[in-house]
């Protein structure tokens, strides 16, 4: 077995984020402090602004005021925060159609350079850890909800992120796999990673070493 270098993870900083959207105040003020390593829960209500907090953070969104650093430097926008391991695992359907499982996992990773012969081996390690290798070769249009959502999954863990803001990824999962999506978000924060998961389901967060809990734009510390 080959054991995986322990990964630096990035701090991760927001201070007095605020986001207007179609003149209304979806984040009020949010502050917060991620360290590397770090496995926190987002929770929150429906509409709670948990989406647009993990987007504000990914730099997919910029915020109406306020900043986000990433390792003491500014986000920046979504590309140059994927190409740091910023990365989001967003809610929905974002697999390309055309292509398989694998496919979808492996052409980020030539996108990111990651060297085609490594490419390959990582995806089918990250399809292995979320359950996935007797579908690797399934068309997305062959595979369920919660399957494609776990290939979504696979396609960020691939690319080794340096801080992973995952939404609800487990939305469409069984109690038993959704335990082991929630296992492999721990496995990723003690290899170094900052994790922030984003749920409504109660078990995930208090897997979670700390929860974060919006309401209404405004976040609190829960633990
Ligand atoms: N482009 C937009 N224009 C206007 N309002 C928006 C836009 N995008 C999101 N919103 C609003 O922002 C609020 C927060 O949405 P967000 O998706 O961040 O919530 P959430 O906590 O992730 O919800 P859920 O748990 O249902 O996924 C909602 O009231 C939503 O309607």
């Amino acid at each position: 077995m080959t054991v995986e270098p322990v990964r630096r993870g990035l701090a991760v900083r927001a201070d007095d984020v605020v986001v207007e959207l179609g003149g209304r105040r979806v984040l009020d003020a949010v502050s917060l402090a991620l360290e590397p390593g770090s496995f926190s829960a987002l929770t929150g209500p429906s509409g709670a602004g948990k989406s647009t907090l993990l987007w504000v953070l990914g730099g997919a969104l910029r915020p109406t005021s306020g900043s986000v650093s990433v390792g003491d430097e500014p986000v920046g926008d979504e590309v140059a925060a994927a190409a740091r391991g910023v990365l989001l695992v967003p809610q929905g359907a974002t697999l390309a159609a055309p292509l398989t499982a694998r496919e979808n996992v492996v052409v980020p990773q030539l996108v990111h350079r990651v060297p085609a012969g490594e490419a390959g081996p990582r995806a089918d390690a990250a399809l292995h850890a979320v359950r996935l290798e007797e579908q690797s070769d399934h068309l997305v249009e062959e595979l369920s909800g919660g399957q494609q959502q776990r290939v979504t999954l696979a396609r960020t863990l691939a690319l080794r992120p340096a801080v992973l803001l995952a939404d609800e990824p487990t939305s469409e999962l069984d109690a038993g796999t959704r335990d082991v999506v929630v296992a492999l978000l721990a496995a990723e924060a003690a290899a170094g990673a900052t994790v922030l998961l984003a749920t409504h389901d109660a078990a995930c967060a208090e897997a979670a070493g700390a929860e974060l809990h919006l309401d209404e734009g405004r976040l609190v510390r829960v633990r």
